[in-house]
């Protein structure tokens, strides 16, 4: 028998909301070995991020990951974090509390939230206080312009096990990705603009290098879209830069376990370029709409320092969209579409209550 949430008794009538929730990966509480443990333990035990058989992976991920790795990384958070917390989780509060405005800006009464699929704010604890809060409509916007199931369809399976906790579900609706969206292409082509206003234009012994989270090898050969969609975004980006097929390079990092993952890695690629002459490279991580750990310690530091031993001169690491003006306006176009049918104006709704209020009084009895 299923077991449901308590749910309040159903009135007729009652305001009806629709919400927009963030969804980011998460990020551990503190840069601490055992707050790193605890967010890898829930993360890497997700199986549709690690697809070994259980009892085999079980026997790694407890016996040598989880006793090695949370060490090692939490002194690698610690080399980022900020007063404020975690860079992921600042940026992804950021980008909930922007996007709010301007959907405001739009006409929309919306509520705008975010979650962590790992970690906290936890997706059932949000997705059941947006329900709390009369949201009968949710839209799902997994922040990852790039759909693969380790990311994107963990997110959703999430949202979609809190569901099944339920017994008066919200309407639900997910979006599935943004990897041509215009904006998106548009904001990051910006950035890489202005960045070239400031820091000076690419001379000719130069790369622009945009730096993909990689993923098993196999999930591609097994149908996951994931690379396809990294080279279109690349692809659309190099275009609206004007740049030729010689000038970028798309590159896979953040390389995890001994498997073959998506090719060419990014910190063999920066360390060949250093070595092959190339005097400057201009590193983008259009992948992650917001910094942490993967851009700002293993592209920012990492990075740095394989393309300059490799023999490189300049190495700039562009910031990803963060708080951009242009992205959040993106990201609002974006979920503009996928709110389009659903009402997202109070007023009718208050206007259902009133309407229900006086039916029920002149039917003197509740609604
Ligand atoms: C951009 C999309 C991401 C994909 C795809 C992805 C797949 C993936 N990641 C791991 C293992 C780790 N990733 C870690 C950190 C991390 N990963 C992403 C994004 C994607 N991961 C982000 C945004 C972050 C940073 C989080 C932060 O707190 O700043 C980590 C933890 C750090 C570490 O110990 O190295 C691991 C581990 C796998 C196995 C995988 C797909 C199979
Ligand atoms: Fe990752
Ligand atoms: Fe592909």
């Amino acid at each position: 028998m299923p077991r449901y949430l308590p749910e309040p008794a159903y009135r007729h009538g009652s305001p009806e909301k629709t919400a927009v929730l963030l969804i980011n990966l998460g990020t551990p509480e503190e840069p601490t070995a055992s707050a790193v443990r605890r967010y890898l333990k829930e993360f890497l035990s997700d199986p549709r991020v690690v697809e070994i058989p259980r009892p085999v992976w079980w026997l790694i991920l407890n016996g040598i990951i989880l006793r090695l790795r949370p060490r090692r990384s939490a002194e690698k958070y610690a080399s980022i974090w900020t007063a404020e917390g975690s860079p992921l989780k600042v940026h992804v509060e950021r980008q909930a509390k922007l996007l709010r405005g301007f959907l405001g800006q739009a006409g929309h009464q919306v509520v705008v939230d975010y979650a962590m699929r790992y970690g906290e704010p936890s997706m059932a604890a949000t997705l059941s206080r947006l329900k709390a809060a009369g949201c009968t409509r949710i839209l799902l916007l997994p922040l990852y312009p790039q759909y693969a199931a380790s990311t994107t369809a963990t997110a959703i399976d999430a949202a979609c096990s809190w569901l099944q906790s339920v017994r008066n579900q919200p309407e639900i609706r997910s979006l599935r990705s943004f990897a041509d969206h215009p904006g998106y292409i548009a904001a990051l082509a910006a950035s890489v603009r202005e960045h070239w206003a400031s820091s000076g234009p690419p001379g000719d012994s130069y790369r622009l290098i945009m730096s993909f989270h990689g993923l098993p090898r196999y999930t591609l050969d097994k149908g996951d879209p994931y690379h396809c969609e990294c080279q279109k975004s690349g692809r659309l980006l190099a275009e609206a830069l004007g740049l030729t097929a010689e000038r970028y390079q798309i590159c896979f990092q953040s390389r995890f376990g001994r498997a073959e993952w998506l090719q060419p890695y990014t910190a063999p690629t920066l360390r060949a370029l250093g070595k092959q002459g190339v005097q400057r490279v201009d590193v983008i991580c259009p992948g992650f709409p917001a910094d942490c750990l993967e851009t700002l310690e293993e592209i920012a530091i990492e990075g740095r320092a394989e393309f300059l031993h490799g023999g490189g001169k300049e190495f700039h690491y562009l910031p990803c969209l963060n708080e951009r003006d242009d992205w959040i306006r993106a990201l609002a176009d974006i979920a503009e579409t996928q709110l389009r049918g659903w009402p997202t104006q109070l007023a009718p709704d208050q206007a259902g209550l009133e309407l229900s209020a006086l039916r029920a009084k002149a039917l003197g009895a509740p609604s």
